[in-house]
């Protein structure tokens, strides 16, 4: 017995290989450095053409070399965890904390409200003790369509609980359950339960069709009353409503059991006052909660990511709970999984190589970010507690304060409804010490390093049976637009005095800071590739080489790089369960967030620190059109309207068409001496060409298709003419 009190609750494994990889990326790293040699040794004198060209590309392979550098943390060393639920569970089911959980929605037009609730419903579901557990949606739309779907949940929840615990369902989430199952030994159960579901749901999508609850419901049921002071989403009283709780004798399941509390919250809005998006949502839940039940973890998850493992709660507080280690973690981050990633992962939604490779990395050196859903958080660190040995002792002291049995429940929302107003946080550190942190279309990431500059860690979980699934963009624009806003906030992060290069120095390790740092240069990374997809078509087209002949030996630095380096990514993505024309996806995706999304986020972000351009968050759609998503399964690129990123992609995949096919003519048909350029200018020829193989997708929906998905022809003359004048312009140089 006495070996099984101090037995961990997680054991952590190391990767194997690892030396491999590191005299391998040692071996690289030469080749980079030669590269450079060559560069700075061969510089055209002044007066032979391509000096400037040639300088260029000096600075853009230095900032490539060094970026591919602070790759390297992420891969010395893979930490993989595994939980032990059983020893949880001996020691500490009696006396499991109490959770509170956060759902966030914001529009019920691209969120719908049937999804949301399988959220809840799938949260509520865990494999916990329902006293314990306290749901909580934040709805930024105020949306009384929203609140209406979650009254019926509440109701539904009476038999779905208990069917869940009967049969051991998982995932809990009703649609996503009724979609896997196929035959069962409660046949009889699950068609009763499937038709309660399905009434429910038609009731609930009529509601939004219609855009309006219906009338008896209306009446009945004082939560809509609510609603009769509200002008817009942007404008009105704080809405809170408990629907379940332990103190009110309906808050019981079919069976007689507690049911988990459950509140719906819209936040306070006011047009002149700022409400920070999601950060500000998540900000007035933890308030709200610690009023209400006050739970000491707290789990948040956007309003997509349904539970698909019952267990991973319990996991998680293996982890947060461990005698030995626990007390210096902050949080549990659990992988971002998608439920509608197609087989070769055209756009790249997965993140296969960041949560199967770079987040195990992270852990090994402190922990990963805070990803901004999935993650199981400690309430104390969150609201902005120092790490200190005190940590044990206060802990008792701050267990009481949700007590609030005594107060009616009215008075509870009451009360409750005071701290989620919108000049609740004026004055004080809200948002800027306490809580989720503002100004960044990141609050998830600089939440999540402010957390670690104050000495504590975080662990990365990736259970076999993934944790939560959820929605990936499922066009191009709208991949573009999140890797927009996610590169925006990395850099803005960067610029921020919570900034991982500088402020973090001594606080974090070293790696840490190198690893963050990749992420915060994404938005950076952007002028070096977009350098080397114009400039060395150009000179291509010109017939100046800018890269060693094929013949000469300093060729072979370059080719061992780049074939050295592609090689090894294709082998991680390969380890990361995905496919060769994934692969490939994920190389065309990579090419276009780095030369759109990341550019316009550079840009941006800069306008933005001089004033110039407000804030925003443009959600994710989490639905389409059926068309839409016909061809999204089919795996055929969805560009849909016009955009200045669909131009700026559509322009460099014509630029390089251009170059390679007029170097070409130019070589048959006037110089002589037949493809000799394949030897002087074979790089510029190679990354043409495989520029061009990479773009197909864009000359087909440029010039060929004709479905609704393809580009624009307002996208396609502008390119068009950019690229030719480009070409032209240069040409016309001396
Ligand atoms: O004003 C807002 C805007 C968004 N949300 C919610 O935030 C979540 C994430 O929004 P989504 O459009 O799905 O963005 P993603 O890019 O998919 O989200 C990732 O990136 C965000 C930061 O950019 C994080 O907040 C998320 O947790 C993380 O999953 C959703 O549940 C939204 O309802 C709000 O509650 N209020
Ligand atoms: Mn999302």
């Amino acid at each position: 017995m006495a070996e099984v009190e101090h037995s961990p609750l997680f054991e952590t494994k190391r990767a194997k290989g690892r030396v491999f990889y590191k005299v391998f990326s040692l071996s690289l790293f030469v080749g980079i450095c030669f590269i450079w040699v060559f560069r700075v040794s061969h510089i055209p004198r002044e007066s032979e053409v391509g000096k400037w060209g040639w300088i260029g590309l000096f600075f853009a392979e230095l900032c490539f070399g060094l970026y591919w550098l602070l790759r390297h943390p992420f891969r010395w060393n893979l930490l993989f965890r595994e939980p032990f639920r059983q020893r949880l569970s001996q020691r500490y089911e009696k006396v499991l904390p109490k959770v509170d959980i956060f759902v966030c929605t914001a529009d019920p037009g691209i969120e719908p409200p049937v999804m949301v609730i399988n959220t809840v419903l799938s949260v509520m579901a865990y494999e916990y003790p329902p006293d314990k557990l306290s749901v909580y949606l934040s709805d930024d739309a105020g949306s009384d369509i929203t609140f209406y779907a979650l009254l019926e949940a509440s109701i539904f929840a009476k038999q779905w609980l208990p069917f869940c615990r009967k049969f051991k369902v998982d995932p809990t989430s009703p649609a996503a359950y009724f979609k896997t199952i196929h035959s069962s030994t409660h046949a009889k159960e699950l068609i009763t339960i499937k038709k309660l579901y399905q009434d429910m749901e038609s009731r609930i999508e009529n509601a939004a069709k219609m855009g309006r609850v219906p009338e008896e419901v209306h009446t009945e049921h004082k939560g809509f009353s609510q609603w009769d002071s509200y002008s817009s989403r942007r404008d009105h009283d704080t809405i809170l409503q408990i629907l379940l709780h332990e103190t009110d004798s309906s808050a019981k399941d079919v069976d007689g059991k507690v049911m988990p509390v459950l509140v719906y919250l819209a936040r306070e809005k006011r047009p002149q006052v700022a409400h920070n998006f999601k950060a500000g949502a998540m900000n007035s839940l933890i308030r709200v909660s610690s009023m209400i039940s006050n739970g000491e973890i707290i789990l948040n998850v956007d309003c997509d990511m349904y539970s698909n493992n019952s267990q991973s709660l319990r996991d998680a507080l293996c982890f947060l709970m461990d005698e030995d280690k626990g007390h210096e973690i902050a949080y549990v981050q659990t992988p971002q999984c998608f439920e509608n990633i197609t087989k070769n992962d055209l756009y790249g939604g997965a993140l296969r190589v960041v949560y199967e490779v770079e987040f195990h990395g992270m852990d090994s050196l402190g922990g990963p970010l805070y990803a901004g859903t999935g993650c199981f958080h400690r309430r104390e660190i969150l609201c902005g507690r120092k790490f200190s040995d005190q940590y044990e002792k206060d802990r008792n002291e701050y267990k009481n304060i949700g007590d609030m049995t005594e107060v009616s429940l009215h008075e509870l929302e009451e009360e409750s409804k005071a701290l989620a107003s919108c000049t609740f946080e004026i004055n004080t550190l809200w948002g800027k010490e306490v809580g989720l942190l503002y100004g960044c279309s990141l609050e998830d990431v600089m939440t999540g390093v402010s957390i670690k500059c104050r000495g504590l860690k975080s662990v990365f979980y990736n259970p076999q049976r993934r944790a939560f699934l959820g929605v990936a963009p499922n066009t191009l624009p709208q991949t573009l637009v999140q890797h927009k806003r996610w590169s925006e906030g990395c850099f803005q992060i960067l610029l921020s005095k919570h900034s991982p290069a500088w402020h973090a120095y001594g606080l974090i390790s070293p790696g840490l800071q190198m690893a963050y740092c990749y992420y915060n240069l994404w938005a950076f990374i952007c002028w070096p590739t977009l350098y080397y997809c114009v400039i060395p078509p150009l000179y291509l087209l010109k017939g100046i080489p800018l890269f060693p002949q094929m013949s000469s030996p300093w060729f072979i630095p370059f080719a061992y790089v780049i074939l050295g380096d592609s090689s090894y990514c294709m082998m991680e993505f390969l380890w990361s369960k995905g496919t060769v024309k994934g692969w490939w996806n994920e190389l065309r995706i990579w090419l276009y967030k780095r030369t759109s999304s990341y550019l316009f986020a550079f840009v941006d972000t800069i306008l933005k620190s001089f004033g110039f351009s407000e804030s925003t968050f443009v959600v994710s759609a989490k639905v389409a059109e059926e068309e839409v998503s016909q061809r999204y399964e089919k795996e055929i690129m969805e560009f849909g309207s016009s955009s200045p990123m669909l131009t700026v992609l559509a322009t460099l995949a014509l630029l390089n068409l251009f170059c390679l096919l007029g170097s070409f003519l130019k070589q048959v048909f006037i110089s002589e001496g037949g493809l000799r350029i394949f030897d002087a200018m074979a790089l510029q020829v190679i990354i043409s060409g495989v520029l061009v193989l990479i773009n197909v997708p864009v000359y087909q929906g440029l010039f060929l298709r004709k479905d609704e998905g393809r580009l624009p022809i307002s996208v396609a003359a502008k390119s068009t003419a950019l690229a030719l004048s480009a070409c032209a312009l240069f040409i016309s140089l001396s």
